[in-house]
């Protein structure tokens, strides 16, 4: 049965223009003036756009002893009612587990989603085991891209000679390196000494992590990556320093991308001073909220391109799971939700305001990370031949945003209260309406797996460019004999 949508504005990250959207089989079939279809989608006073892709979730996240609340069924729930169409969540080894192992866990996990989905690969500790289930990932799994937590220590952290060995490894493989970039080492002496001077509360969470170190590990791993020539996803990014040394890196050539979150865009240092402790614990997640100032600079790095796209992050515990670090801040489970607010949220606080064009807002929400991950034009695309996962977008509809009415499992909204302008009014998921004026009408299971192919564009570019510029033995004639 074929869908038509008619008489919307399609918005795409470099187009603006009135077609209507013929879409069959899960595909989108043509693009054009007065189509028809079996059913119709009216789109009137509407934008239609490439359906969200979150680069970044965490469902059914194993984390601080316990497991994130949103799984992949009420995660992709929430996804779709906020317009994001595919997420990509990270597969977490355990200490000592492969690769593959591990894989099968989140294989297994995933069989409950709504939308389409990828994985990113954590590296959370090095073996010749690992390296080698690497190239199974990557070429067997489709799977080319792994995370590394620079912080976290005693847990997920890697070091600098494991980080330089994966990202070796990635290189080799045409896959692309992600950073949790803080310094887990300052971290964990900084909550120590927090501790010990009786500094407990939630608040104390965002004193261990300032700026300084989520800037200094974003240049070490930028530095890392370099030497390894091999592209850079640097996550959650959250401040001017980290963005500056992104900022910097592009400019001299480097591979380097940055993701800021819609929460960090946002949302305020300010919520650790609440007085309720849950309020401020709900909020704890890593790196913390920052002032005014880190949030200019992260709205302005969108809007001139220095970092590239918005996700949420979204690992969402529930109150009574927060409240497993009353009396020591380092057992909040870190962590919040987001998934359904993130486009909502970016169209108020970014299209709305003019701080993004409707272009842009598709470009960092879709577009873009369909690019860095190797799955556009399948994904992030109004155009013939790609997946119609599409959001019908209403910028006149308004809502305030309740965790009494959200598809999130968990007991609260950190943005609960806010008032959002642009809402999904269809959201399609390979075809399929999901979302249908507010109303969920998804089927559980629907959603796919997305493989993608490694050595993309930029891969291939930066290795191009590295075998040119490598150093070169001056070939000598005339060798003097040696001195000693
Ligand atoms: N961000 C956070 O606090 N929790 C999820 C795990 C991570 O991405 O660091
Ligand atoms: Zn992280
Ligand atoms: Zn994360």
């Amino acid at each position: 049965m074929s869908t038509v949508i008619k008489n919307g504005t399609i918005v795409t990250a470099d187009l603006t223009c009135k077609a209507d959207v013929l879409v069959d089989g899960g595909k989108i079939v043509e693009i054009g003036p007065d189509l028809k279809g079996d059913e119709t989608l009216d789109a009137t006073g509407c934008y239609v756009m490439p359906g969200g892709i979150d680069p970044h979730t965490h469902l059914e996240m194993p984390f601080m002893g316990t497991y994130s609340s949103d799984d992949f069924e009420s995660g992709t729930r929430a996804a779709l009612s906020g317009g994001t169409t595919m997420v990509v969540d990270f597969a977490l080894p355990s200490p000592e587990q492969g690769l593959l192992d591990a894989l099968q866990m989140w294989d297994n996990k995933s069989t409950r989603a709504h939308c389409d989905y990828s994985f990113h690969m954590a590296i959370t500790w090095w073996s010749e085991q690992v390296f080698n289930e690497m190239q199974t990932v990557v070429q067997e799994r489709g799977i080319t891209s792994f995370k590394h937590f620079m912080a976290y220590k005693g847990a997920l952290m890697v070091n600098d000679d494991e980080m330089y060995a994966s990202f070796k490894r990635c290189s080799e493989l045409g896959a692309i390196p992600l950073v949790h970039a803080e310094n887990g080492d300052v971290v964990a002496e900084l909550q120590r000494k927090l501790l010990e001077e009786g500094n407990n509360g939630p608040e104390a969470h965002a004193y261990s992590r300032p700026p300084e170190v989520e800037g200094e590990a974003t240049n070490r791993a930028i530095m890392i990556a370099d030497m390894a020539g091999v592209p850079l996803y640097v996550v959650h990014v959250s401040c001017e320093e980290a963005h500056e040394a992104i900022r910097r890196a592009r400019m001299l050539g480097k591979r380097v991308w940055g993701e800021p979150l819609i929460q960090h865009l946002t949302l305020d240092e300010s919520e650790y001073a609440h007085p309720d402790w849950d309020h401020a614990a709900r909020r704890v997640m890593s790196p913390p909220f920052r002032n005014q100032k880190h949030q200019d600079s992260l709205w302005n790095g969108l809007a001139s391109g220095s970092l590239s796209c918005v996700a949420t992050d979204h690992c969402a515990f529930t109150t009574e799971q927060k409240r497993y670090g009353v009396g020591d801040f380092t057992k909040i489970p870190n962590g919040t939700g987001g998934l359904e607010d993130r486009l909502p949220m970016l169209w108020t606080h970014g299209v709305g305001t003019g701080r993004l064009t409707p272009n842009e807002f598709v470009a960092v929400t879709s577009t873009n990370i369909a690019k860095i991950l190797n799955c556009y034009p399948r994904k992030g695309a109004v155009l013939v031949g790609a997946d119609a996962d599409l959001v019908v977008w209403d910028p006149e509809k308004e809502k305030t945003i309740s965790a009494a009415s959200q598809q999130s499992a968990i007991d609260y909204n950190v943005f609960e209260g806010k008032t959002v302008k642009g809402l999904p009014r269809f959201t399609l998921t390979r075809g399929r309406v999901a979302v249908n004026d507010g109303e969920f009408v998804g089927q559980e299971g629907h959603g796919e797996f997305v493989r993608r192919e490694p050595n993309g564009a930029v891969n291939k570019a930066l290795s191009s460019w590295k075998e040119l510029t490598a150093p070169r033995k001056v070939e000598r004639t005339g060798i003097p004999a040696s001195g000693v």
